[in-house]
């Protein structure tokens, strides 16, 4: 049993907030995040204290505002704190997910794949990956096959971004295996040898993926982007034939943005809705996970049973394992410091409390080759 961890990211003011002179009304100390409501006086005691500044902990509060601060959190940092610990639940045989909520233009593509010259989790993932895979080879420890693929969920539909030249790109059909749980049909796998392998498949998959410039962000991603990688290892163990084999998904989501605040109409508005049908399906699943480990939690309570409406989007579909099952899981909650979103961030950091409480079950996926008599043997 593994609770999702979760962390918050805030990120500098953007341009426009600038231009707005926008106010912070985020704080950061040590887990602790704070959210200050600035139509409420600061003069007020009692209750409306409690309603003009929330605080909520979480397992990581990265303040990425201020490059220059001493409390100043990096790509490297947030690499260091969740992206290393994937990596080691990958080498031990565990599935492993992340990813990153929030509004549009909050910092999400720019904490999992990040700006040339300034990588995010992915590239640092995958980099790390391949220096111990090679470090491995090198001591024949074990031997191991990796394998990418890469979709995007574009207005509910399934959409391969690394196969260029085919016509079978668009809506590909979700089905369901009855030991591994739902896969996409005909998705393209690359089986990668070195990181570079990699970066160019990275590349060519960010090209394809569907944005477009919205009143918020520039270069608003559009669709919810899964890069993932398969990650086989084959070892003796005791001098019996073993395999691990992990699933990693990387998950960049599209922006949970509202029409008003966006100025969005005709085809933006319309992804809007299929953007938020998956992300109120997402939150729907989160809070029945989260309600029933609570159930498990207070003993004095019957057990509900919870419906888990995972097929009411493609997205919760897909990360089922990822959510509650068979997988260590980590959300990246990302916020923009300004006032003028005050109730997209709060909406986020609620968001991200509720995900705490979700429980997951991970366990090694090993495949041993031996027979099951020799398995139990000695
Ligand atoms: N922590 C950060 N430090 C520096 N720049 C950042 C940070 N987070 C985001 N940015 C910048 O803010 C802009 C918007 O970020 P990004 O594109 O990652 O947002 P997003 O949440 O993925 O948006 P969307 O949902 O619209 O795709 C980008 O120019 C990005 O480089």
């Amino acid at each position: 049993m593994a609770s999702v961890r979760v962390a918050v990211r805030v990120r500098p003011m953007n341009r426009r907030e600038k231009d707005l002179t926008a106010k912070s009304i985020i704080k950061m100390e040590g887990n602790k995040t704070s959210i200050t409501n600035l139509k409420i006086p600061d003069s007020i005691s009692g209750e409306s204290t409690r309603d003009r500044t929330k605080t909520f902990t979480y397992d990581f509060s990265y303040d990425s505002t201020d490059c220059k601060s001493s409390t100043f959190v990096s790509q490297e940092k947030v690499f260091k704190d969740l992206g290393s610990d994937v990596l080691k639940a990958a080498f031990e045989g565990y599935n492993a997910c992340v990813f990153a909520y929030g509004q549009t233009g909050s910092g999400k593509s720019y904490t999992m794949m990040g700006n040339p010259g300034d990588a995010g989790l992915i590239p640092r993932f995958c980099e790390g990956l391949f220096s111990r895979i090679s470090e491995a080879t090198r001591w024949d420890v074990a031997s191991f096959r990796t394998e990418v693929s890469y979709l995007e969920i574009y207005n509910e539909r399934v959409r391969d971004l690394l196969r260029r030249k085919s016509t079978q790109t668009y809506n590909l059909r979700v089905r369901e295996h009855p030991k591994d749980g739902p896969y996409v049909e005909d998705l393209s796998k690359h089986l990668v040898q070195n990181y570079s392998d990699v970066e160019e498949l990275m590349e060519a998959g960010n090209i394809n993926r569907t944005t477009a410039s919205t009143g918020m962000n520039d270069v608003s991603s559009r669709s919810h982007a899964i890069f993932t990688i398969n990650f086989t290892q084959a070892k003796f163990d005791a001098e019996m034939p073993s395999e691990t084999v992990s699933k990693i998904h990387l998950v960049d989501l599209a922006g949970s943005e509202r029409a008003d605040a966006t100025g969005a109409t005709g085809v933006r508005l319309k992804e809007g809705g299929n953007i938020n049908k998956s992300l109120v399906t997402l939150g729907n699943v989160i809070s029945s996970l989260a309600d029933m480990s609570q159930d498990g939690v207070n003993t004095n309570l019957k057990k509900k049973s919870v419906f888990v409406p995972y097929r009411d989007s493609v997205l919760t579909w897909l990360l089922k394992d990822s959510l509650g099952g068979n997988s260590k899981t980590i959300m990246i909650a990302t916020v923009s410091p300004a006032d003028v979103n005050y109730g997209e961030t709060l909406s986020t950091l609620r968001y991200a409390n509720r995900a705490k409480n979700i429980i997951n079950k991970p366990t090694i996926n090993e495949d041993s080759n031996c027979p099951a008599d020799q398995r139990t043997a000695g």
